[in-house]
């Protein structure tokens, strides 16, 4: 799954789907079949002896079903939406719930814990309406199959007491009908049980599915080079609030661009299009000719590759991590790998990894992308959080890491841009200035002024 998608569902959305929605079509798929099964040979059975005793008993016997079908079908139209509901309040809760764990720190910080514990109880409270609305749909269609069952009892006895006056029936053949028809209540009230547990878990299945229907289209077609083209590109990530407003931009292969701008403008967004973690709303994002986000994920990622300022290490040992970029990869390549990037004392690549500090978790990161070996970068803010000495040292292992990729460097210092090819600047979500370093100096707009108040 795409991380985009990924991330905006959430942790809790998603262990919610795969755990108890998972689990509430399993118990379903076990339980409801069975049960299924059993419930309709009841019936059957039910009705034919009635109708053995008498068919007229038979027949006042079958005038509830109608009842019953009547209340399933209103149980039915409403139940799916009332379930989904409840499925996607459970998931918010869980959201939200580990949103407020992973911030623990920020939470404690900024004495939010009354605001979180608000929010807490209005998703518990959102919860709590969905499911007394599941209740209360399943409590009417109890109702209404607890009507047809003790109506048709009555029924039963009444006529087959009329028949037993008139001497058409035997006393022993009303009692044994009444008994019958009382039988009835066990698989009704096994229906309206199955009832439940199928349409709570076509509403889980419904979930699950969306996990999986989540993934875009892959595209079969290859890049025809490593041409990198974004045309007329616009991106929303709240439906109707554009982020980029028609991007057009070709990066050559080999080429080191530097994209610059404010705060906000939208220069990490377009380094997530190009790694293919977004689609754009319109216009195009080509990796030689074609959709970079229709590529198969794991083929894009021997492509491109988005470093980030998190560097994710796994519970593991190196080798594990490392393996994460190149699951083939003989100790020599990683080895080669861990010296390409200068990491002259790493741990024994079987020795179990705790507490990376955050620079080796960099080179790290780096290490994985000399495995992978994509012909472009996207680097997003890669070195912006060590300290200078270590962002110094970091560099180094960067710049090897580089040599003969094309580059994208989401540059928050201006030296990155000065070093580069040529500078993007992106304002409001649009490029305005497009050039060499001297270039845009030259032209004196944004990117000049910016260097002009960076160098003092
Ligand atoms: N996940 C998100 N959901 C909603 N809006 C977002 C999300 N990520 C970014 N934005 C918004 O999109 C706009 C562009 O953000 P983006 O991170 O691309 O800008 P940027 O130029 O990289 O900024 P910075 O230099 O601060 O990282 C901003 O208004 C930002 O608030």
């Amino acid at each position: 799954m795409p991380s985009g998608v990924v991330e905006r569902a959430g942790t809790g959305d998603l262990v919610t789907r795969s755990t108890v929605d998972v689990g509430a079509v399993g118990t379903a798929l076990r339980d409801a079949a069975p049960d299924l099964v059993v419930g309709v040979v009841e019936t059957v059975l039910v009705f034919g002896a009635l109708f053995l005793i008498d068919p007229l008993l038979g027949s006042v016997a079958v005038a509830c079903l109608p009842v019953v079908a009547l209340g399933v079908r209103w149980y039915r139209k409403r139940a799916r939406t009332a379930y989904l509901a409840q499925g996607e309040a459970t998931s918010a809760v869980a959201e939200g719930m580990s949103a407020t764990a992973e911030g623990a720190r920020t939470v404690e910080a900024y004495g939010l814990a009354r605001a979180r514990t608000a929010a807490t109880d209005h998703d518990v409270d959102v919860v709590y309406r969905a499911r007394y609305r599941t209740l209360a749909l399943r409590l009417r269609v109890y109702l209404c199959i607890d009507v047809a069952h003790r109506g048709a009892h009555v029924l039963v006895v009444v006529v087959g007491g009329l028949m037993a006056f008139q001497g058409a029936l035997t006393v022993g053949e009303v009692a044994a009908a009444s008994l019958y028809a009382w039988q009835l209540a066990d698989p009704l009230s096994r229906l309206a049980q199955w009832l439940e547990l199928v349409e709570g878990s076509v509403a889980s299945l419904a979930r699950v599915a969306g996990v999986e229907a989540a993934p875009p289209p892959v595209t079969a077609a290859e890049p025809a080079d490593d041409r990198i083209r974004l045309a007329g590109v616009r991106f929303a990530y709240v439906p109707g609030r554009d982020v980029l407003h028609g991007i057009d931009l070709d990066v050559r292969p080999g080429e080191h661009l530097a994209l610059v701008g404010p705060s906000g403008a939208g220069k990490s967004t377009v380094g997530r299009l190009i790694a293919g973690i977004e689609r754009p709303g319109a216009g195009e994002v080509l990796l030689g000719g074609v959709p970079v986000a229709d590529l198969d994920p794991v083929a894009r990622g021997g492509l491109v590759v988005l470093v980030t300022q998190e560097h994710h290490v796994f519970r593991g040992t190196l080798r594990d991590n490392l393996a994460i970029a190149a699951p083939d990869a003989d100790d020599a390549a990683l080895r080669s790998a861990l010296s390409a990037i200068g990491w002259t004392d790493p741990p024994d690549l079987d020795a179990p990894l705790d507490d990376l500090p955050p620079d080796r978790a960099q080179l790290l990161a780096m290490a994985r992308v000399v495995l992978r070996d994509p012909h472009t970068v996207i680097l997003d803010e890669a070195t912006s959080v060590l300290d200078p000495r270590t962002a110094r040292a970091a560099e180094q292992a960067l710049a090897a890491v580089l040599k003969g990729r094309t580059v994208i460097a989401i540059a928050h210092r201006l030296h990155t841009a000065h070093d580069a090819d040529r500078v993007a600047v992106v304002e409001h979500g649009r490029i305005t200035e497009l050039g060499s370093h001297t270039e845009l100096l030259a032209a004196g707009g944004l990117y000049a002024r910016l260097w002009r108040s960076w160098h003092g």
